[in-house]
């Protein structure tokens, strides 16, 4: 009876919503020149017939997009579902397909919302299913490996790219061109070969479990823009989306979050007017923004966003503010998760 116990397979459900690791190119000569979000979950699935000894393994379609697409209103209905699914006594864990380009973003997300320590991996892929070397195959292999895994409960939600277990917390697109395309400024949480799973960290931030925030609770997500910075950028763009409605802006800065001159005053004065300035850094290997260091945030009021790219600060920011609008609760939750 042990026995069998021990050697019963976990149930793994594959969420599919499109992206390259879905997507077909008219030859195998076409590593960059394809359509995403082309194949269908079950084709998926059934071209990796070793998928059967990791684990029980179904699919489901929730949708079929390239990621660059993805909407609020799709991160909600993926994180629904997933939530759902994780609830489910005779599921043990989840693999979620996605595109890449917004493959942090998701993982992120659903990261701080779904409340469960049960595996949540997502992944996808840097060349279509049809060409030379495509790495969708052995990457969701991978993933399907650490979602039936024991030891990937509680650590968050990850994401399986070449060989790598990464945290869905740090990890990046960080280049478009290579099959190494997602790296962590903090490094890979472990390793995946051949099936089996090699952990060497631990994230050391908030999630899942020890997330304040539930997926089950959040109605809509707030409005969250980014305005990016560069030499010669002029306050336009932020005065525009705030004018748009934006509750919050992000501003994607040089080196540590750093302000030009010329856009200081109207942030200060969209500051006052309740919109929340939350500073971040787009420098390419991960910035690390501090407080009060370049600009007086104390005195301003504003947020910075510690390590996070601006992309994943919207995110935080539009989770947070479902809960509150208070700079210093959004400062602390920049802090925690
Ligand atoms: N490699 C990819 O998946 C890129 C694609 N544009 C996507 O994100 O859907």
């Amino acid at each position: 009876k042990e026995v069998e116990t021990q050697t019963k397979l976990a149930n793994v459900v594959v969420l599919a919503t499109g992206g390259t690791i879905a997507g077909a190119g008219a030859s195998a000569a076409n590593s960059a020149t394809y359509q995403a979000a082309k194949v269908g979950v079950e084709q998926l699935i059934a071209g990796i017939p070793e998928l059967s000894k990791l684990a029980n393994v179904r699919g489901e379609q929730v949708m079929q997009i390239a990621s660059e697409s993805i909407t609020n209103d799709n991160l909600l209905q993926l994180g629904r579902r997933v939530s759902e699914l994780a609830d489910s006594k005779d599921v043990d864990g989840i693999v979620i397909t996605h595109g890449t380009d917004t493959l942090e973003e998701t993982a992120y997300f659903l990261n701080l919302v779904e409340k469960t320590d049960k595996p949540i991996i997502v992944v996808g892929s840097m060349r279509p299913g049809t060409a030379m070397s495509a790495d969708g195959m052995l990457n969701l292999y991978n993933a399907v490996a650490v979602a039936s895994s024991k030891e990937a409960r509680g650590k968050g939600v990850l994401v399986t790219m070449n060989d790598e277990i990464q945290s869905g917390r740090d990890v990046s697109k960080m280049i478009n061109i290579k099959t190494e395309a997602f790296k962590s400024p903090w490094g890979p949480l472990g390793m995946v070969v051949e099936g089996k799973s090699y952990w060497f960290r631990l994230p050391a931030k908030r999630h899942t479990m020890d997330s304040e925030f539930d997926i089950k609770n959040i109605k809509s997500l707030p409005d969250v823009e980014i305005a990016y910075s560069y030499g010669n950028v002029d306050d336009t763009a932020y005065k525009a989306l705030a004018q748009a409605g934006a509750k919050a802006i992000i501003h994607a800065g040089t080196g540590n979050g750093s302000v030009s001159s010329r856009v200081v005053p109207a942030l200060q004065a969209l500051r006052k007017d309740g919109v929340q300035i939350i500073r971040s850094s787009h420098v390419n290997a991960g910035g690390f923004v501090l407080r009060n260091a370049e600009q007086p945030d104390d005195k301003y009021d504003w947020v910075v966003a510690h390590d996070l790219n601006p992309q994943k600060a919207r995110i935080l920011a539009m989770v947070a503010l479902t809960k509150t609008n208070d700079s210093k609760e959004l400062q602390r939750m920049f802090w925690e998760y």
